[in-house]
């Protein structure tokens, strides 16, 4: 039910809309239903060989009243076949007009609240912390972003106008039924229970059968994502059959849940045609005992036959708008749950605006510890030092140590467990996140470039950045020489994810951007990855020009960073072991010590002691 008013309340902003197109609908039902009384005075009338003026005289029950054309129409249209004729036309007319106003108008609300609930998705799921997306996969995400808002859409527009309509049309029929058949009509109330009870009972089917739809959709744009992006390391792997294999695997899944989701569907048109036919049968049998009896005219009877067929149409919708509006129901599940999740990062109400960076970053006692499916992993403890401004401090140590999920709390992509992060003597839980992050420049192992023009994506988050800037900051990278040469200099586009460059071209560019952002604090995750020697040293000269005059955090596997940091942190099993300069720790003969000679003799002896060896090699390649 909650859900149900979060919809409408996406739909307030456009009540306007709504009421009128209700209003348009009911008019629509209303012609409907007054065109089916013409059958009477047709064949009563019309078509019979004693003339009458009085065209179309129903008494309006408990009112007194009675219905009669002979006022609705002008004077000299007054013999029964213009009148019928005049009544027929604009009825059909009225009705036309109505429903192509309406219809438009519902699907205007509709589609109109459709923007708005995706928007508001779009917003809350790019607001949502890392861990969020490390949580969920991208392909659900995005299958929650195109899939279950295509169903909300389709119940809110298209099935919303078509039950608009049918619901008025039912209802004055329901009207005709009751004016003309009389005692009749009381026959059809016996078909309400079983219509509603197995409406019901379906609805609820398909709410759970497509609710399961959507999921094995889901699971085939993850492999659809998965091996499109990564579709490099699939044909380094040769894994093109057995990928083919998954895919196909999942895509059997979908074809048996959207089966059975048929299955449960199809039923409720049968099942109707069914109890339908039931009814008439009934309904001719009565019928033509009152005929004999004089009770009723052939004409009323007919009257009363057609509505009673016009009737079933609606009826048999609506199991099928039922049906629409529950797989609505539950593909808005998805979208509010995501829109409802609880960040483990949230903004105090109060948080203060951070103006920049003087003094010093402190952590103190900090542990932190990831949360996943109900287990709690501790990845760091007791983490305690001080960095000023424009010293570089460096962590080495094996993998998994806990070095990347270090930096990732300085800019709050994870809030600590224990202990606190002071910045010039600000909590980080205190200070707003935007005015946060603004500090904060991170160039990471894995380059984030977007499908756009160089131009773009140096100046990412400025777009109003004067070009002399961009190109100072390209200049500082090492980055204006290539981009010159590139076909459309500044901007030509770099394909998604900067396929079009070289490793080293990627990571100069993201320098630049980095360099431009010009924040005063740095994370810098340096890439494994070997590169050739020039655009090694190229990107050596890049972030040497990037680092001056910052407050750097870099984890660290090249020799020339350590050297240049002012400080080296150890980490082992989330801990800080060592701590001091490059010769300092030399001199300590610890860890580090031994790191560095063993790089230096290159012998492969197992230093970590638990079989990393091979591991802390690449974590501190390039130290010798
Ligand atoms: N989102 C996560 N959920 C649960 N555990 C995680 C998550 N991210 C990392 N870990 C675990 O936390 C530990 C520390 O990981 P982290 O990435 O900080 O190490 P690292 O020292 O940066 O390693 P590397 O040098 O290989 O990048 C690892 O054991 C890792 O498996």
């Amino acid at each position: 039910m909650r859900r149900i008013w979060r919809l409408l309340l996406y739909v307030r902003p456009y009540a306007l809309y709504s009421v009128v197109s209700v209003a348009l609908m009911a008019v629509v039902g209303a012609m409907t239903a007054f065109r089916l009384l013409l059958v009477k005075p047709i064949f009563d009338n019309v078509l019979s060989p004693q003339e009458s003026k009085r065209v179309l005289n129903f008494p309006v029950p408990h009112t007194g009243w009675t219905l009669d054309l002979n006022f609705l129409v002008p004077n000299h249209f007054h013999n029964s076949w213009t009148i019928v004729a005049y009544a027929l036309v604009v009825s059909a007319l009225l009705k036309s007009v109505c429903d192509y106003a309406g219809t438009y108008l519902v699907n205007y609300a509709g589609f109109g609240m459709i923007t708005d609930l995706r928007n508001d998705l779009y917003d809350a799921i790019l607001r949502r912390s890392v861990a969020f997306f490390q949580k969920h996969a991208t392909g659900t995400l995005l299958s929650t972003l195109i899939n279950d808002i295509e169903r909300v859409q389709y119940a809110m527009s298209t099935v919303l106008s078509d039950f608009l309509q049918q619901f008025f049309t039912l209802l004055f029929t329901i009207g005709v039924v009751i004016v003309v058949g009389g005692k009749l009509a009381w026959v059809l109330l016996l078909f309400v229970p079983i219509v509603i009870s197995s409406a019901r009972r379906i609805g609820r089917g398909v709410r759970h059968t497509t609710r399961k739809g959507q999921d094995k959709l889901a699971e085939i744009q993850n492999i659809l994502h998965e091996t499109i992006t990564g579709n490099r390391i699939v044909k380094a792997f040769g894994m093109e059959l057995w990928e083919t294999d998954r895919f196909r695997r999942a895509a059997k899944r979908l074809f048996q849940a959207n089966l059975k989701s048929v299955s449960v569907q199809a039923i409720s048109s049968p099942l109707m045609d069914a109890l339908g036919s039931v009814g008439i049968a009934l309904l001719l049998l009565f019928g033509r005992d009152r005929i004999l009896h004089r009770e009723m005219t052939a004409g009323s009877f007919v009257t009363f036959l057609i509505a009673v067929f016009t009737l079933y149409d609606p009826v048999r919708k609506f199991a099928l708008f039922y049906n629409s509006f529950q797989q609505a129901l539950g593909a808005s599940e998805d979208i509010f749950k995501f829109m409802d999740a609880q960040d483990d990062v949230q903004e105090k109400k109060h948080a203060h605006v951070l103006k920049g960076f003087n003094k010093e970053i402190q952590f103190e006692d900090v542990g932190f510890a990831y949360e996943s499916e109900g287990e709690t992993k501790q990845v760091l403890q007791n983490i305690n030092f001080t960095v000023r401004p424009g010293e570089v401090l460096a962590f080495v140590g094996p993998s998994g140590a806990g070095k990347s999920s270090l930096v990732n709390l300085i800019p709050r992509f994870f809030d600590v467990n224990e202990g606190r992060i002071l910045l010039d003597g600000h909590d980080l839980r205190d200070v707003t996140i935007v005015s946060l992050r603004k500090q904060i420049g991170k160039v990471t192992q894995e380059t984030v470039l977007f499908n756009d023009t160089v131009r773009n994506n140096i100046a990412y988050g400025q777009p109003d950045v004067p070009m002399s800037k961009v190109e100072e900051a390209a200049r500082m990278a090492l980055a204006h020489e290539f981009i010159m040469k590139m076909p459309e200099g500044y901007n030509t586009m770099i394909g998604e994810k900067g396929v079009r460059l070289s490793g080293g071209e990627r990571q100069r560019l993201a320098i630049a951007r980095a360099i431009l952002k010009n924040a005063p604090i740095l994370i810098l995750d340096e890439a494994t990855s070997a590169l050739d020697m020039e655009s090694e040293h190229l990107v050596q000269a890049a972030l040497a020009n990037l680092m001056q005059g910052r407050t750097v955090f870099v984890i660290a596997h090249r020799l020339s960073t350590v050297r240049r940091a002012t400080r080296i942190a150890v980490i082992e099993n989330g801990r800080i072991t060592e701590m001091g300069t490059h010769d300092e720790l030399l001199l300590q003969s610890g860890t580090y010590r031994r790191l560095y000679d063993l790089q230096f003799s290159g012998h492969e002896g197992n230093v970590a002691g638990n079989g990393e060896a091979a591991r802390v090699q690449t974590d501190l390649e390039g130290i010798a």
